[in-house]
């Protein structure tokens, strides 16, 4: 029985699911469609990795072990929500949170001595930071606004902040020391295996990874993040911060890089409180004290102290704050700075929330200033430099004229650097670190110190080629220009540069506008056309891909919720990502605490129409199909009439955003002609809820306005979650008639 599959996930994705899926079950339901939902949430994932820990009735499947083997299949058809990408502190809570409901998952040992510590510990690690998506992802990524909803982000634009020629915001980023200056790259001509071996200058040798198997043709870099360049940048850039008046703000992905990013953002933590971490660091070190998990964690931690020791600590803290520069705040009404929490500060969405906002962020009065935006290693930074200096010349954006920047991502089977977690290590002794494959030979070699980050990442060739046809089929589908984001001087690009120009031989490219430029000349290039009102693709790395899907879709539509987000699988089937973005912790705050979620499902919609589509190629069934365009003709009416969710209480919801998707849905489902039942049947529906109309859009609007209790965060009480989702009657009773 071909099925779609559905994710269950976390945070406002999952909330909003609750409301939609019932809607789409009932829609879908009557044309032969079986929906199918699959928990990849933290905390079932979390469930389905501990049966041993867990009584009978607790225990699930492994679904997302399930879903990365229909990934696989050509039939496969999945719907992917956004999902936590959890860091330590995240994951903790979730293990609370379980533990709280009866749930004996262990906790997470930090660290790990005995056997069955290190178990534990180890299957936590591959729960934790971005664990799904590189799963899920067999294929490359097709990211784009479609014609509707660039078109309503022309007549009604979002607001953007002005920006001005002084202004004092600029990238910091080291260019020396960091992964890109040391980055070392080979392509693999025949297949092999390598090993990762230490050694180290008190002759010691140690095996950090015993054996990768490498593909014929695969690239593979290895690079090494040098600890005393990297505390001497972060230093320097908190002393510049101070000078200049402005704020500093650290944007890295401490959630994808999983490995390297959290040690960085430890060494940022303890470059601003230098003097706290150093006059403390016994009492620290007996509480078990990490920087790499951020303040809030060390201030959870100093609980455990006696009264005066705390607010010794605590004042230490406060002063240094005070002598320091300024910092960012993620939530200045609460007090969170950019260094509470390593997963609140993701480069992807926090760069160009900032880019929109005049260049400035929010210091600890809630007041927006300029800012010193560190991005420590020096491989993409480039690209928000050259925005930024655009910005300084030509002032902001304007979203009413601007063009469109659609993306072709090289992203499948764990390509580059979102691929390299199991071979990055934190460097405990000095020496050399080799790659070395089956026949002996080095490929390569770096001399490295103590505290260093040394990583490789491996890029097959099938992918590869994948991504160079899908460019080339975006550049013949919309003929507009498509550039490769490749920089020649760069280790890795340059083996992918030859490859690229291999690849582009075997499509026909007349009359198409194929170019590879530097990211930083492909930014000035993309910028230049996009003031006009041009549109440019632009086809880059997994780095970049994730960069530039919320970069872009933020500049032009506001948001990257409003993506078209395809995956086209390489062995045929389609995993469809509802929008390009997270999983918007905030929304839940609100949700929680006055009842509205502002959580907009645009991306959902759109991911739904194209799986519907493509579930009626595949299964040549016309109904699909059917329901599929009059989705999308219902997305378009849903845009045109503006009923996306408000930001304020006691306006239109989530809630109140499906029930208008699907009164267009019915409507189009009615006036349609090609399958005589569906229209039938929908005509019924479509004449009750526009009859209703009026009263269920006021049973939605009164179900907010108060506190909601959904029984928890991470695990909330399913049936709590379904009636906060599900509050108008009327619009159920309608619903449960088809
Ligand atoms: N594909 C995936 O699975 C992804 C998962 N993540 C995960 O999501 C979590 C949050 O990440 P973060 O970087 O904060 O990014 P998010 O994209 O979740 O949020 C950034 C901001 O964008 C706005 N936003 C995002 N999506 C929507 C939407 N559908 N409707 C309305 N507004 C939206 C919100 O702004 P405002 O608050 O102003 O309304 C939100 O606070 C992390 O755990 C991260 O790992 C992140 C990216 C992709
Ligand atoms: O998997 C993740 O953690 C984030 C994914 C993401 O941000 C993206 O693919 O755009
Ligand atoms: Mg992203």
């Amino acid at each position: 029985m071909p099925k779609i599959f559905y994710t269950q996930t976390d945070e406002a994705p999952a909330l909003a699911t609750q409301s939609f899926l019932p809607i789409v079950s009932v829609f879908t339901k009557t044309s032969g469609i079986t929906i199918e939902t699959k928990d990849i949430s933290l905390a079932g994932r979390i469930r389905a990795t501990f049966p041993d820990f867990l009584e009978k009735d607790q225990q699930i499947t492994n679904d997302l072990v399930e879903l990365g083997t229909m990934a696989k299949q050509p039939e496969a058809n999945i719907i992917k929500l956004p999902n936590i990408s959890a860091s330590i502190p995240q994951l903790k809570e979730a293990i609370e949170e379980l533990q709280n409901k009866g749930y004996k998952v262990p906790s997470y040992p930090d660290n790990a001595t005995t056997d069955a510590e290190k178990d534990i510990k180890s299957r936590y690690d591959k729960i934790k930071g971005s664990a799904v998506n590189p799963v899920l992802r067999e294929g490359n990524s097709d990211r784009r606004a479609p014609k509707a909803v660039k078109n309503y982000a022309k007549q009604n634009p979002h607001s953007m902040g002005a920006w001005s020629a002084d202004s004092k915001t600029h990238v910091a980023t080291m260019g020396e020391g960091d992964f890109q200056a040391n980055e070392k790259s080979v392509t693999i001509p025949k297949a092999t295996s390598v090993k990762i071996e230490l050694t180290a200058n008190n002759g010691s040798t140690t095996i950090l990874k015993e054996k990768i198997d490498l593909l014929d043709g695969e690239i593979i870099d290895a690079t090494v993040m040098n600890k005393k360049a990297l505390v001497s940048f972060l230093k320097e850039q908190v002393a510049d911060s101070k000078a200049k008046g402005i704020l500093f703000s650290l944007h890295m992905k401490a959630t994808m890089m999983k490995v390297s990013d959290p040690i960085i953002f430890g060494h940022a933590v303890e470059a601003y409180f230098e003097n706290v971490f150093s006059k403390h660091q016994a009492t620290f070190n007996e509480l078990g004290i990490k920087a790499s998990d951020g303040l809030e964690s060390l201030y959870t931690k100093l609980n455990n102290l006696s009264a005066d020791k705390k607010a010794e600590i605590e004042k230490d803290i406060a002063t240094t704050i005070e002598n320091g520069p300024d910092l960012a705040m993620v939530n200045s009404d609460k007090g969170i700075t950019n260094l509470h929490v390593p997963s609140d500060i993701i480069i992807d969405a926090s760069m160009p929330a900032m880019i929109r906002n005049s260049g400035q962020m929010w210091n600890a009065q809630g007041v927006a200033q300029d800012t010193k935006a560190v991005i420590p290693d020096s491989s993409y930074a480039g690209i928000y430099t050259a925005t930024i200096e655009f910005c300084k010349k030509h002032g902001a954006f304007d979203p009413t004229t601007m063009g469109t920047v659609p993306n072709v991502g090289l992203m499948a089977q764990k390509a580059e650097e979102y691929g390299s977690h199991d071979k990055t290590f934190k460097i405990d002794n000095a020496g050399i670190v080799k790659v070395i494959d089956a026949n002996g030979n080095t490929l390569i070699e770096h001399p490295v110190e103590e505290g260093d980050i040394w990583r490789m990442c491996q890029v097959k060739d099938a992918p590869i080629q994948d991504w160079v046809k899908l460019a080339v089929s975006r550049a013949q589908a919309t003929k507009v220009p498509a550039i490769f984001w490749l920089d020649e001087n760069r280790a890795h690009d340059a083996e992918l540069i030859k490859k690229v120009k291999t690849y582009l031989e075997d499509h026909d490219t007349n009359g198409l506008n194929i170019q590879i430029l530097s990211p930083i000349k492909a930014t000035q290039f993309t910028l230049e056309r996009i003031i006009k009102g041009e549109d440019t693709i632009s086809v880059s790395g997994n780095v970049l891909r994730d960069y530039l899907t919320d970069l872009f879709p933020i500049l032009e539509v506001g948001t990257s919720a409003k993506m078209l987000s395809i995956v086209p699988l390489m062995n045929g089937g389609g995993l469809f990502e509802t929008g390009a973005g997270g999983s918007a912790p905030k929304h839940v705050q609100q949700f929680i605490e006055e009842g509205h979620l502002r959580w907009d499902s645009l991306g959902e919609f759109l991911a739904l129409g194209v799986s519907l589509e493509f579930f009626g190629e595949k299964e040549n069934n016309t109904k699909a199909k059917v329901l599929g365009e009059t989705l999308d003709t219902a997305t378009e009416k849903f845009l045109v009439n503006d009923k996306s969710p408000s930001r304020k209480v006691n306006e239109i919801d989530t809630r109140g955003s499906h029930f208008y998707l699907s009164l267009y849905w019915a409507e189009a489902l009615a006036k349609q002609d090609k399958d005589a039942e569906l229209k039938k049947l929908f005509n019924g529906i479509y004449k009750e809820l526009s009859e209703n109309e009026n009263t269920i859009a006021q049973e939605l609007i009164d179900s907010q306005g108060k506190e909601n209790n959904i029984g928890g965060y991470y695990i909330p009480d399913a049936e709590l979650v379904a009636k906060a989702m599900r509050p108008s009657k009327t619009f159920n009773s309608i619903l449960d008639k088809i």
